[in-house]
């Protein structure tokens, strides 16, 4: 039986390949650092004409964001595994046969916490969101109220870092999630998350409208 992803299906084109390229940048300049100073001022002009090429495209906030939740499927802006999001680790998960979700990633020096190894931030980022998908993919679409995470092992940058969540039940209009960061048969991270369903009455009122009108 075919695996089914239960993040966004990658694209090689469009604005998935733009968001690939735009991660394969901010990569070298994060491992060129300094010693691309001299030429700083023509990257700079380069960069300029790109972004407002970009830029020409994009329509207002609200517009853009109200775009975004009328795709179908997983969230292909998503700050974890979104492929059109060119700040996203290209993080791909699979609904294993028990429900649960299992992926891969590899991060680079953009992603640097203490010397050589992957940020906290990143790591209860990459926690929160497939604890999210987990629940999710219950059939309980929630957003995170607590997210309780352990910082057992350093990850080394440029490791296969899994990814390993589950949803674990509802109590309520409140649903439990957790699962762990490994590398080989280390144990990284570990992370519970309490999270309140997205149709709960506060929830809805909530995020139901666009930051604008929350102004
Ligand atoms: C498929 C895509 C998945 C995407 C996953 C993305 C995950 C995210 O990053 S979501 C973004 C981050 N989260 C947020 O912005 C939510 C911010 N919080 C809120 O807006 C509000 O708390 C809201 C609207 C959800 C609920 O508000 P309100 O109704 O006042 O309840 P609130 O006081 O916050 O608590 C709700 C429940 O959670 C419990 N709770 C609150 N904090 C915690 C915590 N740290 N640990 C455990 N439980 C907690 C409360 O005790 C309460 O429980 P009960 O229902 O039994 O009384």
């Amino acid at each position: 039986m075919e695996a089914t992803l239960a993040t966004a299906q990658p694209r090689d084109t469009g604005i998935d390949a733009v968001a690939s390229a735009t991660r394969r940048l901010v990569d070298a300049i994060t491992r060129a650092g300094g010693a691309i100073d001299a030429d700083a001022d023509r990257i700079v002009a380069d960069l300029d004409v790109l972004t407002a090429r970009i830029d020409a495209h994009a329509p207002d906030l609200p517009e853009r964001i109200a775009t975004m939740w009328r795709q179908p499927g997983p969230g292909r802006f998503d700050p974890a595994g979104g492929t059109e999001n060119p700040l996203s680790p290209p993080v791909s998960l699979w609904v294993e046969p028990d429900g649960s979700l299992r992926g891969e990633v590899t991060l680079g020096l953009a992603f640097q916490g203490p010397p050589g190894h992957i940020h906290g931030g990143t790591s209860a980022m990459l926690m929160d969101h497939a604890l999210g998908i987990a629940n999710a993919r219950a059939g309980y679409a929630a957003v995170t109220v607590g997210l309780d995470i352990s910082f057992r092992a350093a990850i080394p940058i440029g490791s296969t870092i899994t990814i390993l969540a589950r949803h674990d039940g509802r109590d309520g209009r409140k649903v439990r999630s957790s699962g762990e960061l490994r590398v080989g048969d280390l144990t990284c991270v570990t992370a519970t998350g309490t999270f309140v369903l997205m149709d709960d009455p506060s929830t809805r009122e909530k995020f139901r409208r666009l930051p604008r009108e929350q102004a």
